[in-house]
């Protein structure tokens, strides 16, 4: 970790149910600044929950988020309905944690351009010009220069996830959010985001990774934090944690034979 960079997030002992099941059991973690945190575990341990609460896709039942020291608050609405004014907060929040989604999620009736400028436009107010010039800059910097015409049907899925990567980028956000980014990827597709990923992580992005890519995980995050059955079961720096991990558990993990 980065300890010596500003705190960009926090999430502090987030507890998420659905009914009987209790998802999350009071997960916290901390990125400062450049950090590029993988988190890790077995199907069914609660990792994209953990996402979908911090960027409140998800309301967590306990705990707290903070943002750049900022805590974001939503309060309920009386029939449980957001309110105008907490719609217009969720987007301006989701804006400062930006999210890749596993199946990309473009507006399939938009262009790579249209979708790379409609929140920083709509959500953001930013001047058309303004922000078709950062779509032009985020596309070079996933390699896609030049496909700012494409509709998504038109291109790969890796190509779809760049744009999806270059989307989140243009809203110049404090944390990048990647949840599974590759695992809806052919297998020679997930090259080419992983290496835009690691150009991100390089720049000094701050980024929250749920993968499967344990290469990715051990060569390009700085912190990984092991997820099992809703809790932090190990954490730490990538390769002396999956070099010697301390739990049974997650040395099977790693072994392949807990899935
Ligand atoms: N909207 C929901 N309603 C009810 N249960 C849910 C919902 N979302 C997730 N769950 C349950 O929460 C648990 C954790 O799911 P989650 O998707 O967070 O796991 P995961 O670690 O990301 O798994 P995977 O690696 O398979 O994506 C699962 O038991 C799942 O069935």
């Amino acid at each position: 970790m980065n300890r010596n960079t500003p705190v960009k997030l926090q999430a502090l002992d987030i507890h998420k149910r659905y009914g009987a099941n209790e998802v999350l059991k009071g997960v916290s973690l901390t990125a400062h600044a450049g950090d590029v945190i993988s988190i890790i575990g077995s199907s069914g341990s609660g990792k994209s929950t953990l996402l979908r609460c911090i960027n409140l896709l998800e309301r967590p039942q306990q705990g707290r988020i903070l943002v750049a020291g900022e805590e974001l608050r939503l309060r309920p609405a009386q029939d449980g309905a957001l309110e105008a004014a907490d719609q217009k907060q969720l987007q301006r929040l989701r804006t400062r944690l930006a999210m890749v989604f596993q199946h990309f999620n473009l507006w399939a009736h938009m262009t790579a351009l249209a979708n790379i400028i409609e929140v920083p436009v709509h959500v953001l107010g930013l001047p058309r010009d303004e922000a078709v010039e950062r779509a032009r800059k985020y596309l070079r910097l996933v390699g896609l220069e030049g496909r700012e015409d494409a509709y998504p049907n038109h291109m790969s899925g890796g190509q779809q996830q760049r744009v999806a990567i270059a989307r989140a980028l243009a809203v110049e956000p404090e944390v990048m959010l990647f949840d599974e980014p590759t695992s809806a990827l052919d297998p020679e597709l997930v090259g080419e985001v992983l290496r835009v990923m690691q150009v991100l992580a390089q720049e000094g992005r701050t980024m929250l990774v749920v993968t499967h890519e344990m290469g990715f995980a051990r060569e390009v995050s700085n912190h990984v934090i092991f997820l099992h059955q809703g809790l932090v079961e190990e954490q730490g720096d990538p390769r002396e944690v999956m070099a010697n991990p301390r739990s049974e558990r997650l040395a099977r993990f790693l072994s392949g034979n807990l899935k």
